[in-house]
């Protein structure tokens, strides 16, 4: 497979602490790979070795095939970056900032206006191009931010925290726009961010990034089949009769009883509801529900870093 990043131990310290230790990540080309940690994990640190914004203390990586030090000119032209804080002048167009986005980048001036053009229609924006963007929504701004990044051609882009502080459903419409990007052009995106649904609806790989380190890697649906905790939630009239009959059953891991109904704890629910309802039906019991629910991303991340993404880091130090 070819990787359009591959770090080699890339280690930050920032005095005696040691930001960024010791982090070996690969990304395949054409994906969307999601970095998830909490607050101070490390992730902007690492993000920024990797757009040769900083220096790394050891360890080596390289974007697109370009070693992030020796090569850095070519790494600079292969990667766009869409920061979380906002950095738009508000007395400029949507296309002035292009426009500035792609003299800065050397886009020769045949191509240029061609190119601002197709990055307005990727970001829907162009009928608002000539608009000052202090008149944009809070999601348009975000929208022309990411295509200022892609006005070059790049073939990966960083997008650090691309929804933080929007509502839920601009924050949805965000997520369309990187998912279309994907499926329009040839690019890689590599997002930071701590909201879990954000990558289990755009990611096809994920790592999660704890106290400076790499704790899991793989893609959303292994890491939550890996728990091996589906729950099956099963409501019938004779509760107490069925409960009797699962505690039984090899397969059940564990068992609630609540009101009218039981949950279990299986794995691969898919495979036992067809089993589960022979049972019921072998014993002459009615079940007037079934449901089944894969844990989520919030239960893969507790699992591998022992709380919840929003409560704060432990100290730590080199
Ligand atoms: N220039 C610096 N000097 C000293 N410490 C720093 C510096 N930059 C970052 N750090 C520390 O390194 C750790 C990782 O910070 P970083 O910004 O990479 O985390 P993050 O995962 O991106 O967090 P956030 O989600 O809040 O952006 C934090 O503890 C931070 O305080």
């Amino acid at each position: 497979m070819s990787y359009i990043i591959e770090t080699d131990n890339i280690t930050k310290d920032f005095g005696d602490f040691r930001a960024v230790n010791s982090i070996n990540l690969k990304v395949p080309r054409n994906s969307v790979y999601g970095v998830l940690g909490p607050n101070g994990a490390g992730k902007s640190t690492l993000i920024s070795m990797l757009c040769t914004i900083l220096a790394p203390t050891s360890g080596t990586a390289k974007i697109n095939g370009y070693d992030i030090v020796k090569e850095a000119n070519d790494v600079r032209k292969s990667i766009g970056i869409v920061f979380q804080t906002r950095a738009l002048d508000d007395i400029l167009t949507g296309r002035e900032h292009l426009e500035m986005h792609a003299a800065l980048y050397g886009v020769p001036n045949d191509v240029r206006q061609d190119r601002i053009d197709e990055v307005l229609e990727l970001i829907a924006l162009g009928s608002k191009a000539d608009e000052e963007t202090k008149n944009y929504s809070g999601g348009m701004k975000r929208r022309l931010e990411i295509g200022r990044g892609l006005v070059h051609h790049p073939k990966l882009l960083f997008l650090d925290e691309p929804t933080l502080g929007l509502d839920i459903q601009t924050r949805e419409s965000i997520w369309n726009y990187i998912e279309d990007l994907k499926n329009t052009i040839d690019i890689t995106i590599l997002l930071t961010t701590h909201y879990l649904e954000e990558v289990d609806n755009l990611c096809d790989d994920l790592s999660i990034i704890d106290q400076g380190e790499i704790i899991k890697s793989g893609n959303p649906k292994n890491l939550k089949a890996e728990l091996k905790s589906d729950t099956v939630t099963l409501i019938s009239p004779e509760i107490d009769k069925l409960c009797d009959i699962m505690e039984n059953q090899t397969f059940v891991k564990d068992i609630i009883k609540k009101d009218d109904e039981i949950r279990l704890l299986v794995e691969k629910g898919e495979d036992l509801i067809p089993e589960i309802v022979k049972i019921a039906n072998n014993n002459n019991i009615k079940i007037t529900s079934i449901e089944l629910k894969h844990p989520s991303l919030e239960e893969v991340f507790i699992k591998y870093t022992g709380r919840k993404i929003g409560d704060s880091v432990k100290m730590r130090g080199v």
